[in-house]
């Protein structure tokens, strides 16, 4: 088990017949039902969940995976500081390697000027403290994207998952399940990708395998999926509801207007809902991942990242750029395709697997 959520009090549960709305109302076919914890067994928790320690081992092999998915960007960033000398030149290269670990540039800057001004200040005079003050203002820099996602503000939670083709939502979905269930909660998932059947048919196995509630329908519009799958989770008394949304990009601008549309579509169902609006982003895009995060936090209002893939070919630098320029908390990374491949972010062994 892992340290993933915070938990906090719950809000009074809103009465579950009051669709304040002009949305469709027709329920669509349940396909795969069965949810496996009965909130009232959960309704009255207050206290914050304070989760059994990682198993050393596991944590092991997921740090193991995070260093070796980061490596080439550590092994750039941390052999320029061997032998080296205090000057131009190791600034120059220092340069360099943050570019070419998809920093981007005003990450880049921010970070080498800042380092200037501590090796002066501080007066250091060998490149092994250069190295530890440049950890030291990176982990400044990240440790603000460090937040976990609370459970038990609202009943229920309502969570809508977005990204671009591929970047990792289903596979995040049900890996988010998996865990939230681990922690008592019931989930419902709704299968709002309604223009591939096979994402819907995806999601459906998924959740007939894991015991979780999924809401489909063979077509039409994904925000009356959402709009049921808020309803239904107040029927039933479930805990979580994440909404699985099809992949697009930013470019795709009438793509991004429907995602307006199933944002405004579940506050009908539920006034406070979508709670938690989460894009993920796959950690192999390079600067491309901030384009994203800027233009679906423009159209959203995003709550929440996740980064996924930094077991392949990531580069890892483009979370420094998030903290500059749109700094949004990064809920979770992701280091392959099972269930504990998924995880808390935590800035500490970021820095670490980055700089060692
Ligand atoms: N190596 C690795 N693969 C991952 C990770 N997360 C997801 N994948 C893989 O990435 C591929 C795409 O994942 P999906 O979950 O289907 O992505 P999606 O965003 O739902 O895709 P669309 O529905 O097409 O938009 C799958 O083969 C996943 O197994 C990860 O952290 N590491």
């Amino acid at each position: 088990m892992f340290s993933f959520f915070k938990k906090k009090p719950q809000e009074p549960t809103p009465p579950a017949s009051a669709p304040a709305t002009s949305a469709p109302e027709q329920e669509p076919p349940v396909i795969a039902t069965a949810v496996a914890t009965p909130a009232s067994a959960l309704a009255s928790t207050s206290a914050e969940i304070v989760a059994a320690e990682t198993p050393a081992a596991q944590k092991q092999s997921w740090m193991t995976r995070l260093k070796v998915g980061l490596s080439k960007t550590s092994s750039n960033l941390t052999t320029l500081f061997v032998g080296a000398k205090i000057g131009d030149e190791l600034y120059e290269e220092l340069e360099s390697a943050l570019l070419m670990s998809d920093a981007g540039v005003d990450a880049t800057q921010f970070l080498l000027d800042e380092l200037r001004r501590k090796v002066k200040s501080e007066k250091l005079t060998e490149a092994a403290q250069v190295k530890s003050a440049l950890r030291s203002l990176l982990l400044d820099m990240l440790t603000p994207l460090q937040k976990p996602l609370v459970l038990g503000q609202h009943q229920p939670l309502v969570m809508m998952i977005t990204g671009v083709n591929g970047a990792g939502k289903t596979t995040t979905i049900g890996k988010l399940a998996k865990h939230l269930q681990a922690h008592g909660q019931s989930v419902l998932l709704a299968a709002g990708d309604t223009f591939r059947a096979a994402a819907r048919e995806q999601l459906t196995v998924w959740g007939q395998r894991n015991n979780v509630t999924v809401i489909a329908q063979e077509s039409g519009d994904p925000a009356a999926v959402a709009f049921d799958a808020v309803h239904s989770a107040q029927a039933r008394g479930t805990n979580v509801v994440m909404v699985d949304t099809a992949g697009r990009l930013p470019t795709q601008l009438h793509l991004m207007e429907e995602l307006k549309k199933i944002k405004r579509v579940t506050a009908k169902g539920m006034a406070s809902a979508p709670h938690e609006i989460l894009l993920v982003i796959d950690g192999n895009t390079g600067q491309n991942a901030l384009t994203q995060v800027k233009a679906f936090d423009d159209a959203l209002g995003l709550t929440g990242l996740v980064v996924t893939k930094l077991d392949g070919t990531a580069k890892g630098g483009v979370l420094a750029a998030i903290a500059r320029a749109r700094p949004i908390p990064v809920y979770f990374i992701g280091v392959g395709e099972q269930i504990e491949d998924l995880q808390p972010f935590n800035a500490q062994e970021f820095v670490e697997a980055l700089l060692g």
